[in-house]
């Protein structure tokens, strides 16, 4: 499904086909029987695209970022961010054109070029001029934007200000395509605002592909260019933002609200009729498919010299050649 009108002149960046995903359980397989988290989703996003994933918790939304991100594995043909296969070709994270910004501070640090913990007695300074061929005119605008003090000590200053240095670390690297999972949970009023500003200029300037998974609706009424709801694994909705604004008269975050409340309520219906009929309220939770994403190494089942090893984030083998097997049976944290 393509979410943007005005789609036929601007490059297609992401390209989600019939994607179909399943946590691997302790063997590396799809536990038997369990039903796939992500299903029949397909959606296209283009040049300029910001787009604003909603769904309720559980709904998939992590799980889809980091299908795009690289860091889970699907079918090639599933997914192609600029063309490429995420988790395969990994120079599209490493040369920074694709960027994933979650929660994980050391990682997302580390995939900027700087493998050190965040936390540690290191100067902001130290952090940031010490990620290399960094044009230095956008390293000063984003200093700037995130308000960032440099002589900050980074295990002293608050998770905030923390914060705001992981993200500037993040965006150094001019990205083609960025992938937020709520990552501005801890900034300030003005931080978020001029942040979110920042990005809606990178995509209309340089016609980046913003995906923003998010629950907070302040200072976003105006930013994205098309929704994406998602629920259970499953596309519901994904709509240019002048049609959500056809469609209901509500602020967004009333629509978003309406959104879900309308779906726990089939839920809950769902799961009375499931009561009536004496069968299970709950979806049966297949025993061993919680794991632990992250190290291939830990994973029983091994996909043959794809190039990683414990502790090492970037692949020195890439392309989809290199690759024998193709289910969804390694994760990168
Ligand atoms: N590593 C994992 N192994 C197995 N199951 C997982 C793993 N990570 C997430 N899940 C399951 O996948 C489902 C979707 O999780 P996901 O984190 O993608 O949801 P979300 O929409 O991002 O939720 P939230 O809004 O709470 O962040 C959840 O039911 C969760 O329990």
């Amino acid at each position: 499904m393509s979410v943007n009108r005005n789609s036929d002149s601007k490059p297609l960046t992401v390209e989600i086909k019939e994607l179909k995903f399943t946590y691997p359980g302790i063997d590396g397989h799809p536990p038997p029987g369990s039903k796939p988290l992500i299903e029949h989703f397909s959606l296209n996003l283009f040049s300029g695209d910001r787009c604003l994933l909603v769904g309720s918790n559980g709904a998939g939304k992590t799980t889809i970022l980091k299908i795009l991100g690289g860091k889970h594995m699907v079918e090639p043909e599933m997914v192609r961010v600029l063309g490429r296969s995420a988790f395969h070709d990994t120079a599209l994270s490493s040369s920074g054109d694709l960027c994933y910004l979650g929660g994980e501070w050391r990682r997302d640090v580390a995939f900027a070029g700087f493998e050190v913990p965040i936390q540690m007695d290191i100067s902001a300074e130290k952090m940031i001029f010490g990620v290399a061929g960094i044009d230095p005119e956008r390293r000063a605008e984003l200093i700037k934007v995130l308000d960032i003090n440099l002589s900050w000590r980074l295990h002293k200053v608050s998770d905030g200000q923390r914060r705001r240095v992981q993200i500037c670390m993040g965006l150094l690297k001019p990205f083609k395509v960025l992938l937020l999972d709520e990552i501005t949970v801890d900034l300030d009023v003005l931080a978020r605002a001029d942040l979110l500003k920042f990005l809606k200029k990178e995509c209309d300037e340089r016609g980046a592909t913003i995906i923003y998974a998010t629950h907070i609706f302040d200072g976003l009424e105006d930013w994205p260019t098309n929704i994406v709801y998602v629920a259970h694994g499953r596309l519901q909705l994904a709509l240019p933002i002048e049609k959500v604004r056809e469609m209901s008269k509500l602020s967004l975050m009333r629509t978003v609200e309406a959104w879900l409340r309308k779906e726990r309520d089939e839920d809950r219906r769902k799961r009375k009729e499931n009561k009536a009929a004496g069968l299970p309220e709950f979806e049966k939770q297949v025993e061993g498919s919680r794991v632990v994403g992250g190290d291939p190494a830990r994973a029983s089942v091994r996909v043959t010299n794809n190039g990683w090893a414990a502790g090492r984030l970037h692949s020195t083998v890439a392309g989809e050649e290199n690759f024998l097997l193709s289910s969804n049976r390694v994760l990168r944290g």
